[in-house]
């Protein structure tokens, strides 16, 4: 303190007022002093840069600060041994198979898409953020399941452009699957901000990396049936109207579905829509109705079912996740190749909207008794107004047009679905109790 004192003592307050002291000795006092001083200064602020570069560097791959981003590791990507583990992953084992980039391969859809891709010899990619908008560790059990089947995903995020541009560079890709979203409809009330992020800005940051790409890959996304919104005609056709969301997720598939349409009719690229009605099953999604109500009716906790107004049903067209991975194959299969190249549209390309659903509509009341017979369990029940949160009362697909055009047939009802759902489910977390005990 004494130290400190002198040294900021022998800086002059104001010019003139500093008198110096002529004594020699005080004299070398005062610069040895001063020396001290100076050294003491220098190394804490050689110091502080040290410490400030150790742990406040950015990662390797920045991404812009978004409040709206809910919490994402830090990624590490690149290297040799990186690239070589990128191509090994997307290398195709079967004669004419395709080498695809799923996105979003850690969840839900992405899994069994890219387990089933992998099956048949295709070379399969998967990026993913591992975001924790639900439990992250089940995303690594899903990811140690792909792991295992020789897939390799990527940690990074779809709006990292310098990340897509190195896959591209990377590996060919003759098609991308892209499924990394922000899902979820009643979620949009919390936090809009993700929607936006990874429902439009990523959406882009793709189609740019795509249109960029040389070949041009045919690419396949998930859209959804919440794009019918308050549509009142049943079943949901192709060609109904979709210009009135309930939700704001709705409108981000449904602004996915145009921004879609402008890659398609600016640069050649072949795009396919594919509108997914309430999927279902083994390493689904918890954030989702029949997944929770399963937790909940085996915690002896209350659940609410939503009812329109005068008791009116609330249903859902729920399908199977098997059949949405047929369907999801057979639209990869038939797409046809991207026309431009060098960022030009060479000529017309390929543009396709299908629902992928099951046609029968289940009231959620009816979801809830197959469960209870499922878990032989009595939920109890909480029946309340269907909430103004995003919901709406109904949804039912037509598929005549992915019947006809993809041979998409789906085959697994309600029941026979919520059986394999409910037996996955009983086995994945009675592991991971074992586990944790
Ligand atoms: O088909 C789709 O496009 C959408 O399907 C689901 O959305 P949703 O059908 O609302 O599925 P859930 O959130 O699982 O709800 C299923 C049903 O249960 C009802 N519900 C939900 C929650 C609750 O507490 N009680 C309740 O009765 C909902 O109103 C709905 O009728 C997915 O969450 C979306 O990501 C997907 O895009």
């Amino acid at each position: 303190m004494l130290k400190h004192m002198s040294y900021l003592d022998n800086i002059p307050s104001a010019p003139g007022k500093f008198k110096m002291d002529k004594s020699p000795y005080v004299h070398n006092k005062l610069r040895w002093h001063s020396s001290l001083m100076k050294l003491t200064f220098w190394s804490f602020i050689f110091l502080a840069l040290i410490f400030i570069f150790f742990y406040r560097s950015p990662s390797p791959n920045p991404l812009p600060q978004d409040p709206s981003r809910r919490s994402l590791g830090t990624y590490n990507w690149g290297g040799p041994a990186w690239e070589k583990r990128v191509r090994s992953s997307a290398r195709i084992r079967s004669h004419d198979g395709i080498s695809v980039l799923v996105t979003g391969a850690a969840g839900f859809v992405g899994t069994h898409v890219s387990t089933a891709l992998k099956r048949r010899g295709d070379g399969v990619l998967g990026l993913d953020n591992f975001n924790d908008y639900y439990d992250p560790s089940l995303k690594r059990a899903r990811q140690a399941l792909l792991d295992r089947s020789g897939v390799f995903i990527v940690e990074g995020d779809i709006n990292d452009s310098t990340l897509l541009s190195k896959l591209f560079e990377v590996v060919a890709f003759t098609h991308v699957m892209h499924l990394a979203a922000q899902a979820g409809v009643r979620y949009a009330l919390e936090n809009p901000g993700s929607y936006v992020h990874s429902n439009i800005a990523g959406l882009v940051s793709l189609l740019e990396a795509c249109k960029s790409a040389n070949p041009q890959p045919a690419i396949v996304w998930a859209s959804s049936s919440s794009v019918y919104g308050l549509n009142s005609k049943v079943p949901f056709s192709e060609k109904d109207r979709t210009d009135q969301p309930a939700s704001l997720y709705a409108a981000t598939k449904k602004a996915g579905e145009e921004i879609a349409h402008t890659y398609n009719h600016i640069y050649g690229l072949s795009l396919t829509a594919l509108r997914f009605f309430t999927v279902y099953g083994p390493w689904g999604r918890p954030d989702m109705a029949y997944f929770f109500f399963t937790r909940d009716i085996l915690k002896g906790k209350t659940i609410s079912i939503f009812e329109a107004a005068n008791h009116g049903t609330v249903a859902r067209d729920f399908t199977y996740i098997d059949d949405i991975v047929k369907g999801c194959l057979a639209a990869l299969d038939t797409a046809e190749k991207s026309t431009g190249s060098g960022g030009k549209k060479k000529g017309p390309a390929q543009f396709r909207i299908y629902n992928l659903g099951n046609t029968s509509p289940v009231p959620v009341s009816d979801l809830v008794s197959i469960l209870e017979r499922l878990l032989k369990v009595n939920a109890k029940r909480k029946v309340i107004k269907l909430p103004q949160n995003g919901d709406v009362r109904f949804t039912h697909a037509n598929i005549s047009l992915a019947q006809r055009e993809l041979g998409y047939k789906p085959s697994t009802d309600l029941q026979t679905g919520l059986k394999k759902f409910v037996r996955w489910y009983l086995s994945y977390y009675s592991g991971e109790k074992k586990a944790a005990g």
